[in-house]
């Protein structure tokens, strides 16, 4: 069963339509690319996937979505939804308190007051993010005080520390440096293995790199969506292979 799964998914903001009944599927343990020129409405698809937009006044969504069969606008709460589906954006966010309070943030929020146990997933989801080292040693300063690649590996463990299924990211690489975006590339790759990955990049060969699927959106229609590989060595649409040949975009 699919993971996730899109049907007859439209979107508007204050009836300007920006999604034209998008059909997805997203598979569990795989890294999905979402890629398209600027403005096609990546970022919109991706904020309907945990109900981000619901915050947006005069937005319009229709279709359903579906998250192990479950609707996500029907049968569960924002809250329930959004534990289930976490979300890392383009600029590095930490909350401006500790490294700890950072990724103890979500699991206090959802109740879990222990101590101990918060240092368990704490170390857990630091380790996981491959931050661990880095940080183990300096957990009671200011997240502030992290690099900028530091810093969106201390997001990503935040947002594994609620024990997500799905990690939506919106191009979480393009604030980094080149060996802060290999060390994400290669978080991203270790995390198919627990998770489902969907993120929105504006690199094609990051897409080729870490995805197993790619979609590839215009005008806010989604044009093509398949196997990586294929997508890049042999589009079906004129549209797509004059976008990953540079034609347009
Ligand atoms: N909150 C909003 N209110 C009104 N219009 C919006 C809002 N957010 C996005 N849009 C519009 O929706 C369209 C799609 O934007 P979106 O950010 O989803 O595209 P994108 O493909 O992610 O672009 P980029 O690659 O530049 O981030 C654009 O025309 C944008 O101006």
């Amino acid at each position: 069963m699919a993971k996730i799964d899109v049907t007859n998914l439209n979107l508007c903001y204050d009836k300007v339509k920006v999604l034209y009944s998008i059909n997805m599927m997203f598979t569990a343990n795989s890294v999905t690319a979402l890629i398209g020129p600027s403005g096609c409405g990546k970022t919109s698809f991706l904020r309907t996937l945990n109900r981000l937009n619901d915050t947006v006044p005069g937005v319009k969504v229709d279709g359903t979505i579906k998250l192990d069969g479950l609707n996500i606008y029907k049968d569960m709460d924002e809250i329930k939804l959004r534990k289930k589906v976490g979300m890392v954006f383009q600029k590095p966010n930490p909350f401006p308190m500790n490294i700890y309070d950072n990724v103890a943030y979500g699991p206090k929020i959802h109740g879990i007051t222990n101590k101990k146990i918060l240092n368990e997933i704490v170390e857990r989801s630091l380790k996981q993010a491959f931050l661990w080292d880095e940080v183990k040693d300096r957990l009671s300063k200011s997240a502030l005080s992290l690099s900028g690649g530091q810093q969106q590996r201390l997001c990503i463990a935040r947002a594994l520390a609620v024990e997500p299924e799905v990690i939506l990211m919106d191009e979480p690489t393009s604030a980094l440096d080149p060996i802060a975006t290999s060390k994400i590339e290669e978080l991203i790759l270790k995390l198919k293995e627990s998770y489902t990955v969907i993120i929105v990049t504006h690199s094609m060969q990051q897409a080729a790199r870490i995805s197993d699927f790619t979609g590839f959106f215009l005008l806010g229609n989604l044009v093509e969506y398949k196997e990586t590989k294929k997508l890049f060595k042999s589009p079906d649409d004129d549209r797509t292979k004059g976008y990953i040949n540079g034609i347009f975009g």
